[in-house]
């Protein structure tokens, strides 16, 4: 089984892209989903409130909106926030891949795969691009948050330049139907690839 990252910065429509790969039966693994789940968890919930000195938990929970405002504005409170989340969704992406392991490829969707050096695990990388404004607007629309908030975040991801180079595939994402056409393609074009080994 080949394992195929997506990525692509905040807005650009990673997970819209992703669910058109699981339109076409391709298995889809969204670490941001599988991340929140994690983050549920009663452990994961201590560990990440002791990171802050002020309340970040609600009726039990963590309180995401809070979270976000803080660590996207300290580099190294997010990087402990990184190292507390991301084992464990490494351990919960192992355990998919074996539930998938007849699968000719899944796709993995990270916002931050070459950030985080886990594209040196996959067979083949997959960028979505879009222009920056529209990815704030966007995100604006579907999140409720300020522009400022959002640039914060596009702050923390490489550009979209530095990870061109090292995508096999980029798929620019602005009209819808044009998406499905790129994504069919690659579809074909990765079975044709898996065909000839
Ligand atoms: C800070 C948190 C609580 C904000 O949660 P919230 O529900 O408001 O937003 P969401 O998870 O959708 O993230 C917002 C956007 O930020 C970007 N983002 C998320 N985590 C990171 C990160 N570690 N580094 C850079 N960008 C990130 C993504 O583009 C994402 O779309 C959450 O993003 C988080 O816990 N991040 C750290 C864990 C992580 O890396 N998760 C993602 C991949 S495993
Ligand atoms: N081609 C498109 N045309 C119009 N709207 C789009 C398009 N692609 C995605 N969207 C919308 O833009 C928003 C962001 O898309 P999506 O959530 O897929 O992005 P993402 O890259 O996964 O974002 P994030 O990094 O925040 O997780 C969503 O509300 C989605 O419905």
């Amino acid at each position: 089984m080949k394992i195929v990252g997506l990525t692509g910065g905040i807005g650009s429509g990673k997970t819209t892209v992703a669910k058109m790969f699981a339109e076409q039966g391709v298995p889809i693994y969204i670490a941001d989903e599988r991340a929140r789940e994690v983050m549920d968890r009663s452990d994961i919930v201590k560990r990440v409130s002791e990171l802050f000195e002020e309340s970040v938990v609600v009726e039990g929970k963590l309180d995401r909106k809070k979270i976000r405002t803080l660590v996207f504005a300290d580099k190294e409170r997010l990087e402990r926030l990184n190292q507390i989340v991301h084992p464990e969704v490494k351990a919960d992406f192992e355990r998919f891949k074996q539930e998938h392991a007849e699968a000719g490829f899944v796709i993995k969707e990270s916002a931050i795969l070459f950030e985080q050096g886990l594209d040196k695990e996959c067979d083949y990388t997959i960028l979505v691009t879009a222009p920056e404004q529209i990815r704030i607007d966007r995100v604006k629309h579907r999140d409720n948050v300020s522009e400022y908030n959002i640039r914060q975040i596009i702050n923390n991801q490489w550009n979209d330049m530095r990870k061109k180079p090292l995508s096999d595939y980029i798929i620019e994402n602005i009209d819808r139907d044009l998406t499905k056409k790129q994504v069919i393609d690659i579809v074909n074009d990765i079975n044709f690839k898996n065909s000839l080994i």
